[in-house]
C-alpha cells in the first residue's frame, strides 16, 4: 500500500487507466477521488468549465500555478494544439514527483514542464529562464492566498498581454476574496464568474476568469 494519498492516486491510474490517453488517467483520478480518497484536484465539474474556457483561449503558452498530481495539467494539455506548451509550477517536491509520473503514463509529457518551486521565485524567471515571452493562459490553482501577489507579479515581469486570459480555482471555498476584489476593480480586467462545486462535493465553489486588457 503506498504510504502518500497522492501516491495512492498515481497507482490507482497506473493499475486501472488507458497508458497514453489523458481522458482515461483524468476520468480514473476523478473516480478514485470521488469513490476512495478525497483529493484537491479541479475535478470533474470545475473541470468541464476549465475544457470550455482553455477550448474557447486557444493558448499557446500556459501556466499553470499549483500542479499537485497533474490532473489539471493533463486535463489542460489534452487540449492543446500541437506545438503549444504547458509550464507548471509546483512547490512540493512529492507532489511533483507523482505529477511528472502522472503526466507521463497521460502520453502529454512533451506539451508538459513542470517547474519545482515556489511561484514567487518561478514567474520572475520565466522570460530569462524559461524562454517565455508572454503567457496566454493561466490557470490559478495554488494557495489563495498568493493569488493577487501573483497576479501583480505577472503585469510586473510583463508576462500577460493584453487578451491573457486568467482562471482561478476556489475563489468560493476556500475562497479568494481579495484576488476578486482586484481583478474586478482594478480596471485592467474583464471578469466572468462561474458558479460550480468544491470537488468531489456538494460545497459551493466557483471558477473567476479575468481576461486582461492590458496595462
Ligand atoms: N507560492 C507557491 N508556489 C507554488 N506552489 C505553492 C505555493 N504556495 C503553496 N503552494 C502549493 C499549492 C498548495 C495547494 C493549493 N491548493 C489548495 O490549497 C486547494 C485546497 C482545497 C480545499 C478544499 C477543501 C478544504 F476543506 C480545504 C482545502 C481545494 C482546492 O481545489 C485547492 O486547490
Ligand atoms: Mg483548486
Amino acid at each position: 500500500m503506498a504510504q502518500r494519498k497522492e501516491e495512492r492516486i498515481l497507482e490507482y491510474v497506473k493499475q486501472h487507466a488507458a497508458e497514453g490517453d489523458p481522458q482515461s488517467v483524468v476520468d480514473h483520478i476523478d473516480k478514485y477521488c470521488s469513490q476512495k480518497e478525497w483529493a484537491m484536484h479541479v475535478g470533474d465539474e470545475k473541470g468541464l468549465i476549465l475544457d470550455q474556457v482553455v477550448k474557447e483561449t486557444n493558448p499557446t503558452i500556459v501556466l499553470e500555478l499549483g500542479t499537485y498530481c497533474g490532473y489539471s495539467a493533463t486535463r489542460i494539455a489534452r487540449l492543446l494544439k500541437p506545438g503549444s506548451r504547458l509550464l507548471t509550477v509546483e512547490m512540493n517536491p512529492e507532489n511533483a514527483a507523482v505529477a511528472k509520473q502522472m503526466i507521463q503514463f497521460a502520453g502529454v509529457q512533451d506539451k508538459v514542464e513542470i517547474l519545482e518551486g515556489s511561484t514567487e521565485v518561478i514567474i520572475p524567471s520565466l522570460k530569462t529562464k524559461y524562454g517565455v515571452d508572454r503567457v496566454d493562459f493561466v490557470f490559478i490553482d495554488h494557495f489563495s492566498e498568493r493569488y493577487t501577489a501573483d497576479t501583480k507579479l505577472l503585469e510586473e515581469c510583463q508576462l500577460i498581454k493584453k487578451g491573457s486570459v486568467l482562471l482561478a480555482d476556489n475563489v468560493v471555498f476556500p475562497g479568494a476574496p481579495d484576488f476578486l476584489e482586484y481583478v474586478r476593480t482594478c480596471g485592467r480586467y474583464d471578469c466572468t464568474y462561474y458558479p460550480s462545486h468544491l470537488e468531489y462535493s456538494d460545497k459551493l465553489d466557483a471558477l473567476e476568469k479575468a481576461v486582461f486588457k492590458g496595462p
